[in-house]
């Protein structure tokens, strides 16, 4: 397999923007900062990508669903400090509405499951794959777009689909693995110093920076939110723990966290993706409306970003004001992954393919040869009618798409009924009846 330049564009940022026009009155081509363009063979690399994770949504039997990008600015005003919704790209429309580009999907799903309310049996199992914004200052040169693959049941306790698409890819439980945790562990680790609950959410997405910011900054934001220091060194040394039976002597063997978490390695077991999976309890994750087991795809090399993440969120929809529904489900970059396949030189090759060209020799002759392409057409082939050209330059195109006929319309042939196919791939010749050219 070659790398094609593909997976670098699926990773650069949108240029610096300029003003819109230069001086000579072009407009700057470039997208909007932080977006990128998708031409022909990075779209062929994306479109090869989400097919995959359609196709492990399909296995799972699980229903595609799809939102507005634009969504009220109040599914995503939430008081913990994430840093999602504090990038939020918002604005107010021409009728004064707050809306935004949707920073995540879940909030869209939960509306939508509020909205068909009592008409959908559960438990329901929904994915999209959809554009999600962030607007944060370029200083950072981060993307302010990526897509994300989720996949979300309402009514249930799920790892198996990611591990599922890692094998589509070829990715191994030794490249990647999934550490687990349960948001319970830091609820438990909070009672025990008597901390009240309504700092939960805070804490947690202050501890989600564990791997990004140093201990002293990790400490200090959780004083700044009037913990002890006694209080914050304990969460600090439950959250450094990676062994479940060392959790356990921690914090009791009668916490629901250790049983909850007890429970999932044992399914793991049964379910054959133990290797897989490994407990962390520094793993939170940043979202607020987690209430249980959080999990994160990582690569073993710890070279990149994470490569997936999700939970169980149990109370989302009464944060909308409705019943609530218990719910889990992750979100899957467009983005990280593509980097973990170049590391690993599994980028599937992504250059043009076509069936046939056809081509008249003669001008006279481009009313066959159309006729000719929409009959290959109506038996599946991918055609490509080609006109005003010199032969030299149809056997260049020919091998720059990979074409794997080329089908000359000639007038002695013509004249026959007859038109000359070309095989490319073996150089092999010969005439056949056009009615009979399948
Ligand atoms: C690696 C990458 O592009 N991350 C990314 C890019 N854009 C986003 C936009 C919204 C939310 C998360 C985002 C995450």
């Amino acid at each position: 397999r070659f790398l094609s330049s593909a997976s670098s564009s699926m990773l650069t940022h949108g240029d610096e923007a300029s003003t819109h026009v230069d001086a000579n009155g072009v407009v700057d081509v470039n997208p909007p900062r932080g977006t990128r363009d998708f031409p022909p063979e990075d779209m062929r690399l994306r479109t090869w990508l989400f097919d995959q994770f359609r196709e492990v949504s399909r296995l799972m039997a699980f229903e595609e669903v799809d939102f507005p990008v634009l969504e009220s600015e109040a599914l995503f005003i939430r008081k913990a400090g994430e840093e999602i919704t504090q990038q939020l790209y918002n604005f107010e429309d021409k009728g004064g509405r707050r809306v935004v580009l949707r920073p995540e999907i879940t909030p869209s799903l939960a509306r939508l499951v509020i909205k068909q309310g009592k008409s959908v049996s559960l438990p329901l199992k929904w994915f999209t794959i959809g554009q999600c914004w962030r607007y944060e200052r370029m200083t950072r040169g981060r993307r302010r777009e990526h897509y994300q693959w989720n996949m979300d049941i309402f009514g249930v306790p799920k790892v198996r689909a990611i591990v599922l698409l890692f094998q589509r890819l070829g990715i191994t439980s030794s490249d990647v693995g999934i550490r687990v945790s349960s948001r319970k562990v830091l609820l438990a680790v909070l009672n025990m110093y008597s901390i009240p609950e309504h700092l939960f959410t805070q804490v947690c997405v202050i501890v989600d920076k564990f791997g990004k910011l140093t201990r002293e900054e990790i400490e200090k934001e959780l004083m700044s939110t009037g913990l002890s220091s006694e209080a914050v060194q304990g969460i600090i040394e439950v959250l450094s723990l990676k062994s479940l039976s060392k959790l356990e002597e921690v914090l009791g063997s009668g916490v629901e966290a250790v049983a909850d978490l007890k429970k999932l390695f044992s399914f793991a077991e049964q379910y054959g993706y133990a290797d897989w999976i490994c407990f962390d309890a520094s793993v939170v994750r940043g979202l607020a409306y987690y209430t249980g087991i959080v999990f994160e795809a990582f690569d073993r090399e710890g070279k990149l970003r994470a490569i997936c993440g999700g939970g169980r969120y149990d109370k989302l929809l009464s944060t909308f004001g409705s019943e609530d529904i218990p719910a889990c489900g992750f979100g899957f970059g467009d983005a990280v992954i593509v980097e973990l396949l170049k590391e690993k030189g599994l980028l599937p090759d992504m250059s043009r393919q076509i069936d046939d060209i056809v081509f008249p020799l003669d001008e006279v002759l481009e009313g066959p040869a159309s006729s000719i392409a929409s009959s290959l057409r109506k038996k599946g082939r991918a055609v490509d009618l080609v006109e005003d050209k010199r032969l030299k330059w149809v056997f260049k195109h020919a091998e720059r798409i990979n074409a794997s006929r080329l089908i000359l319309v000639g007038n002695s042939e013509w004249e026959r009924g007859m038109v000359r196919v070309k095989i490319l791939s073996t150089r092999e010749e010969y005439e056949v009846k056009a009615d009979e050219l399948d």
